[in-house]
């Protein structure tokens, strides 16, 4: 791979955090855009790493794609840091992001820091994220002058749901505007880079003008500096109907349901395992 267009540029493995997201926003600079993916296991995290994905967020979207809740809501810091621990366990190149859950951070910049202190810690993460408006601009603060890059997740914050009421576009009209001063005063308190979730493409090239951190988008339009998708989703793991913001690059649902049906076929009809597999 040409060293100039690397997702990892010309890092060496096991490089510190600092390096890795120097060169995210390196790639902004030059107009290269980049991908994110969600990741919660040992296999996932290597072949994305391997696949040239610079940055794996341990999503508190385990929650509904791992653990099996119906929201985002109800997954804990003590179920997402084993998932955190074995995706940084597993990678030597890719940013790793443990996103903070609901309930953890909220509370005030201290409860933040103690929580993401727990998945720097104890998860071997190199960066947070969090949801929210301006009411997070303490908690940013406090984790970027301790010593944790945070990413800040803006427009349709999940977490916040029931107040936003449900799977909705955000920014739309005025509060594009409204949008685009939120990102300016997330990277002025510090943030290294932005999260952008479901507003208008329009939002979304307005804002990665506006700011000098690295946009990641997610149902924000072409106009991000990087994008990212639920790795259930990319893949066609997750069936039924899907955010139109997803584009499924495999149908790994069919893929894994005709290989446990073939095995069960194979062996209720006798011919696994064969002499081949048998001592
Ligand atoms: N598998 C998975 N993929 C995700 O993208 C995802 C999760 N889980 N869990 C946490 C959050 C929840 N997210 C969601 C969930 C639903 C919609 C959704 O229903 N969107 C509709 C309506 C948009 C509208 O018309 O306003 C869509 O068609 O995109 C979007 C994002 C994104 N995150
Ligand atoms: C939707 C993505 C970006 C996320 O926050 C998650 O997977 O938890
Ligand atoms: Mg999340």
């Amino acid at each position: 791979m040409d060293e100039q267009i690397s997702p990892y540029g010309k890092n060496p493995i096991g490089n510190t955090g600092k390096v890795r997201i120097r060169h995210l926003q390196e790639m902004k600079e030059r107009g290269k855009k980049w991908t994110m993916l969600t990741s919660y296991d040992m296999y996932t995290a290597t072949i994305f790493e391997e696949a040239g994905i610079p940055v794996l967020l341990v999503g508190d979207s385990a929650a509904n794609n791992v653990f099996g809740y119906d929201s985002s809501l109800p997954v804990t810091v003590d179920e997402l840091l084993p998932l955190v621990r074995a995706v940084t366990r597993s990678t030597k190149r890719s940013l790793v992001i443990a996103d903070l859950p609901f309930g953890s951070y909220q509370g005030s910049p201290e409860e933040c820091f103690h929580t993401a202190a727990r998945f720097m810690k104890e998860g071997g993460a190199h960066a947070v994220k969090l949801e929210g408006g301006r009411e997070m601009l303490p908690q940013v603060k406090k984790l970027a002058s301790s010593g944790i890059p945070v990413m800040a997740h803006i427009g349709f914050t999940p977490q916040a749901e029931h107040q936003l009421g449900g799977y909705r576009v955000q920014g739309k009209e005025d509060e594009g505007r409204q949008l685009v001063e939120l990102a300016k005063a997330f990277e002025t308190a510090g943030a290294f880079a932005l999260l952008i979730e479901m507003v208008p493409a329009a939002v979304g090239a307005a804002i990665t003008k506006a700011v000098n951190i690295p946009t990641v988008g997610i149902g924000a339009g072409n106009g991000c500096d990087a994008q990212v998708l639920v790795w259930q989703d990319m893949a066609g793991l997750r069936q039924g109907s899907l955010p139109r913001f997803v584009k499924q690059y495999a149908n790994m649902n069919a893929l894994l349901h005709k290989a446990a049906a073939d095995f069960a076929a194979e062996v209720e009809g006798g011919t696994f395992p064969g002499n081949e597999h048998s001592f």
